[in-house]
């Protein structure tokens, strides 16, 4: 097997020997990987390979699970996330996340996104009124709501809700959006205008997405890593992984041969 390739000299997120267990049950082995910043990279690999328990670990999601354990570690900017001086809720400000179900509150547009700064006390009408501005803008939906921000988020349309997540997620101006099969519950349409943002959004952050869509793969990852039974098979840029793999399993899945 030849050695996954790092992508990048001076990476935004390192992944060094990392191992991870829920209980008894191993299941990310050794994985050493660098993932670039304001790049797109995409995660893929067949169903319980291990790619969302990765994702989930770079903002420590995988801490609300009760008995995990990991060995190794991840670096943001050369820190690691297991120093124990890391307040994790400040981590999960740095290191966005958006779910394969969009998941707005049951709370109108505006207080969707304004919702984390009013539970840090941040309750200014200017920088409220900016921050929701600005990241609608930013998930690319400000002109479909701005004349009804104060209307339940549950008005909006499933590729709306998932756009509002978007918003809600870069309010704090993450460095990393982490997207854990955003488009699978999105029509054609909507899945089209969320790879159109990506492209937008990696101008001011990283976005590491995991995706069962090879087309979505080869449309939107600068670099594509794939994962196969909890290990890093192959990692490269996506139109070689996609072109020209090095592995005979990732030249199976790619082809279909097996998901
Ligand atoms: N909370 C959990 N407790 C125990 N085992 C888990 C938990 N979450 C995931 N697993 C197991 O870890 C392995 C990897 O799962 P993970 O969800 O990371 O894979 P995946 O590649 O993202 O799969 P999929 O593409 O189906 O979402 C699987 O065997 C899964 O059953």
């Amino acid at each position: 097997m030849t050695e996954p390739s790092a992508a990048d000299d001076d990476p935004i997120i390192e992944v060094e020997d990392f191992c991870f267990h829920y209980g008894d049950k191993q299941v990310l082995f050794n994985i050493g990987m660098t993932f670039e910043s304001n790049k797109v990279t995409a995660l893929i690999g067949p169903s319980g390979c291990g790619k969302s328990t990765l994702l989930r670990n770079i903002n420590r999601m995988n801490d609300l699970i009760p008995e995990v354990r990991h060995e190794g570690d991840i670096r943001i900017d050369g820190a690691s996330l297991y120093d124990p001086r890391v307040e994790v809720i400040s981590l999960r400000k740095r290191v966005g996340m958006v779910f394969q179900k969009y998941n707005p509150f049951p709370k109108s547009i505006y207080e969707n996104i304004v919702f984390p700064l009013r539970v840090a006390g941040r309750n200014s009408r200017a920088e409220l009124d900016e921050t929701v501005e600005r990241s609608l803008k930013g998930a690319a939906l400000w002109d479909e709501v701005k004349d009804k921000l104060h209307e339940s988020a549950y008005g909006l349309s499933g590729g709306q809700q998932q756009r509002l997540c978007i918003a809600r997620a870069i309010a704090n101006r993450p460095q990393i959006l982490l997207m854990d099969e955003p488009c699978a519950a999105l029509d054609p349409i909507a899945t089209l205008k969320i790879e159109d943002l990506m492209e937008d959004l990696k101008k001011d952050l990283t976005i590491v997405i995991v995706t069962h869509n090879m087309q979505q793969a080869t449309r939107i990852a600068d670099n594509t890593a794939f994962m196969y039974m909890g290990r890093l098979v192959e990692y490269g840029q996506t139109s070689q992984i996609f072109t020209n793999p090095g592995e005979k399993e990732t030249e199976a899945y790619i082809t279909g041969r097996f998901s």
